[in-house]
């Protein structure tokens, strides 16, 4: 048993392989041919579920696991967007530096150098067993600058409580240590533990 990880995102793969130790983690590209997912749902918890549905029917062993994640940026300023687009904040065919870019732009245009924000994750997981998903959060501030190359999509201008760097300067281990997609991951570690 494996854990097959629904993302095209290799930011989150990188995040993901380094943190899981206890199962064998691979992306789902390693072990069948890459497909679009259209991310047709209105809250992270169904585009999790979707993602994680979508690669599940595709796997060859069905007693592999699939992990997805689906996560974002909200700016309580901009009334939580790019929320749930955040990866399509700039267009459909928007790169994260697009997003990026288009966040900070946003941000000057209402004459803000910080403000609020927090990032959301939803992982998903998809078994034999069933599907489940849980939830993680790091509350922060975004920046109407981008510092740093650490992490990946939005790090650059987010600034974790506590701290006074981005996430593109700060170590990983921050991020490690209580990120959104961390804290998700703590609690689906309870989900896949239950289920062996
Ligand atoms: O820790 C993070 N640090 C920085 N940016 C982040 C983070 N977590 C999510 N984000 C941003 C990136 C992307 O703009 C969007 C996720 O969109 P989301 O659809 O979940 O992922 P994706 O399209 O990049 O890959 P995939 O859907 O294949 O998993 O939020
Ligand atoms: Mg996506």
């Amino acid at each position: 048993m494996k854990i097959v990880l629904a993302t095209s995102n290799q930011g989150k793969v990188r995040e993901f392989q380094s943190w899981i130790h206890a199962y064998e983690v691979v992306a789902y590209s390693d072990i069948m041919e890459p497909f679009e997912i259209e991310e047709t749902g209105v809250t992270f918890k169904e585009n999790a579920l979707i993602k994680a549905r979508a690669v599940y029917e595709k796997l060859s062993d069905k007693n592999d696991i699939v992990l997805s994640d689906d996560s974002g940026i909200s700016v309580p300023l901009l009334g939580g967007a790019p929320g749930i687009y955040s990866a399509r904040y700039a267009g459909v065919t928007a790169s994260s530096s697009d997003n990026l870019n288009k966040l900070i732009a946003t941000l000057k245009e209402h004459g803000v150098e910080k403000t609020p924000a927090f990032y959301t994750a939803a992982i998903a997981l998809v078994c034999v067993k069933g599907a489940f998903c849980v939830h993680g959060w790091m509350h922060g501030e975004a920046i109407a600058e981008a510092r740093g190359n650490n992490g990946f999509g939005y790090d650059p201008m987010f600034i974790p409580c506590g701290y006074d760097k981005t996430l593109g300067e700060l170590d990983e281990n921050v991020k490690k240590a209580f990120s959104h997609r961390a804290r998700a991951l703590e609690l689906a570690y309870i989900v896949l533990n239950s289920l062996k």
